[in-house]
């Protein structure tokens, strides 16, 4: 512990707060939006392996849904940042820097969830701090979990606020969920490819992140951007739905587990090729910026099943 002003660092107010239970409750127009946000049917309209994730000839109630679906249950609690008692950092410099799915059953179309909230790790890098917030969201009535994410956001500037000798670090899960990937060296089974829209932010904002970083261009340059940048969801959401088509035969169903780094920043209109390699039931994957031959994000998804023909 550093002091006991909740102005500056206080480790043990910090670990014994508790962060309060919020809601999501969605329907098949914000799984729809999701699904356009994410690009579905960006490039054809009539792509069957996409228009099922905004479309059903049945009704609504049957669209697919997508398993990066899962991570808007986090929004409520996070986008404008936390109010944490023993801590304090500049919102506007956050960063979005890795996310960590579970999904334990297929997300239905509508429901109404109840996300219970805590604090999983605050690590001091010095000129960061990283910050990771764990969500497990079960159907209301139900006791049964239904999936959980785990965020972690980069704090730029909200670093060195413990002993440089002894940095503070605390994780309370296990070690080897979500960490960063070695990317083979081997070339990869599956790569695909996917134009971003110059207006894809405006359009997934429209999911439930209205963070103005994503929308303004004002906004983004007091965060040192050029201009708006595109929400690191968003990528995971092309990247993600890249793997479904290419890996899983189109089946959302087959999706365990999720992880992804968010290594730089993507801009909105430029083009995502995601690079796959399967070891086992485990999909590691790159994606990269065409334009700038950058890679922005790499993880791995966790999958039930294989296809034969891979
Ligand atoms: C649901 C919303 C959640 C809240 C988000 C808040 C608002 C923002 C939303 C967004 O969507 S932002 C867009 C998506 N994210 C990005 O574009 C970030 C892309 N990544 C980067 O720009 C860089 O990776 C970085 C995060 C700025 C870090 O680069 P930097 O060069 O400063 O770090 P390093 O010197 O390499 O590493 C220092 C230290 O930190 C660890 N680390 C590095 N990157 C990450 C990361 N992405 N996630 C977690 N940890 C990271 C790295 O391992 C080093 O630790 P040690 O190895 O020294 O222990």
């Amino acid at each position: 512990m550093a002091a006991t002003s909740d102005s500056v660092f206080n480790s043990d107010l910090l670990l014994a707060h508790k962060l309060p239970e919020t809601q999501y409750t969605y329907n098949e127009r914000d799984v729809a939006i999701y699904a356009l946000g994410i690009g579905a049917c960006g490039q054809d309209a009539v792509d069957s392996d996409e228009l099922k994730y905004v479309y059903h000839e049945n009704g609504q109630e049957f669209i697919q849904v997508l398993p990066t679906f899962a991570s808007l249950v986090t929004l409520g609690s996070l986008t404008k940042g936390l109010d944490l008692p023993g801590f304090k950092y500049d919102p506007s410099l956050m960063l979005h820097g890795q996310q960590y799915i579970e999904i334990y059953r297929p997300l239905p179309s509508k429901a109404n969830l109840i996300n219970k909230v805590s604090l999983a790790g605050l690590q001091d890098k010095g000129k960061a701090a990283i910050l990771e917030i764990e969500i497990k969201s079960y159907e209301q009535g139900s006791e049964e979990l239904l999936c959980m994410n785990r965020t972690t956001v980069f704090l730029r500037g909200a670093g060195g606020f413990s002993n440089s000798s002894q940095p503070f670090s605390y994780k309370n899960y296990p070690i080897n969920q979500g960490l960063a990937v070695k990317i083979p060296k081997t070339q990869p089974a599956v790569v695909s490819e996917e134009r971003t829209q110059l207006s894809q932010a405006l359009l997934y904002r429209l999911s439930g992140d209205y963070n103005p970083l994503h929308s303004d261009p004002k906004v983004a340059k007091v965060a040192g951007f050029p201009r708006p940048i595109l929400h690191g969801l968003c990528t995971l959401g092309f990247a993600i739905k890249a793997i479904i088509k290419c890996v899983c035969k189109g089946d959302p169903t087959a999706v365990k587990t999720i992880s992804g780094r968010f290594l730089t920043t993507v801009f909105p209109g430029e083009t995502l090729i995601t690079e796959m390699w399967l070891e086992g039931l485990r999909v590691i994957y790159q994606t990269k910026v065409k334009e700038r031959n950058k890679a922005v994000l790499s993880g791995y998804v966790d999958i039930r099943g294989l296809s034969s023909s891979l």
